[in-house]
């Protein structure tokens, strides 16, 4: 782990229609190599949150910097392409093709990049997430917690600066979930890669390094190195005091 930060967000607000204020002047940071969860009661902004620090949505006011580029200052070809070489991105659905192997869904970012996927390469990332056996298996010949992990080496083929994941657990269940989240914290351990995780569920949150609550757009404290319980009782009294 080292000081610089993958992702900094400085003053973001963002408004929607009808008078809705999603994120009320946010000001955050995100280690390089770091692993932070999000959590907060539902409507609190943390959705919201992820689509601004990823450039899928533009701040009303204030700036979000994502390695050392101030995504403002890029207009929207220079930033879909800052997205598609230094972003990864995980959903809760596993979004992979179901006419393509592992081994083609994860070379798929290359390819939008008009680059030859990099057989190697590829190998790599499926290797990284305990796949290498698996690659010429299409989604539907694969488990959930398979196919999540295929996404997360697709996430992961650029070498982004930051892997945002949003609710990467939500379809899984306890134990597949568990094992996504050991990747998911190896990752981390072991390639100082950044992760910002949004979750609903504690014990997701108690796998990332640090917690990061949000409530009513605005940023409500955090917790390091938290236990699930601690982190459940935190949720309880912010959705208690919302
Ligand atoms: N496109 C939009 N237009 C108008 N309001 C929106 C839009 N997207 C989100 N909102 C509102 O912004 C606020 C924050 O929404 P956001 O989806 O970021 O919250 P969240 O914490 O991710 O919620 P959840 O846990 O339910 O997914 C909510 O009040 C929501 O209704």
């Amino acid at each position: 782990m080292n000081n610089t930060q993958a992702v900094d967000l400085i003053g973001v607000t963002k408004h929607y229609a009808h008078g809705v204020t999603a994120l009320d002047d946010v000001t955050i940071g995100f280690g390089a190599g770091t692993f932070t969860a999000v959590m907060g009661p539902s409507g609190s902004g943390k959705s919201t949150l992820l689509q601004c620090a990823a450039g899928l949505d533009r701040p009303s006011t204030g700036r979000v910097v994502v390695d050392g580029r101030d995504l403002a200052a890029l207009a929207d070809r220079k930033l879909t392409l800052l997205r598609r070489d230094r972003i990864g991105f995980v959903f809760q659905s596993f979004n992979l093709l179901p006419s393509l192997t592992a081994e083609q869904n994860v070379g798929l970012p290359l390819r939008l990049a008009g680059r030859r996927p990099d057989r190697e390469l590829v190998r790599q990332s499926l290797g990284a997430v305990g796949l290498a056996e698996r690659a010429g298996h299409r989604p539907a010949e694969m488990s959930g917690g398979e196919q999540q992990r295929v996404a997360i080496a697709r996430a992961l083929v650029t070498r982004p600066a930051v892997l945002f994941a949003d609710e990467p657990t939500g379809a899984l269940d306890a134990n597949t979930s568990r094992d996504v989240l050991r990747l998911l914290r190896t990752l981390v351990d072991r390639q100082a890669q950044t992760i910002v995780m949004v979750t609903h569920d504690p014990v997701a949150a108690s796998y990332a390094g640090r917690v990061v609550f949000l409530a009513d757009g605005r940023v409500f404290g955090e917790l390091h190195e938290p236990t699930a319980e601690l982190v459940a009782t935190r949720m309880l009294q912010l959705e208690a005091s919302c």
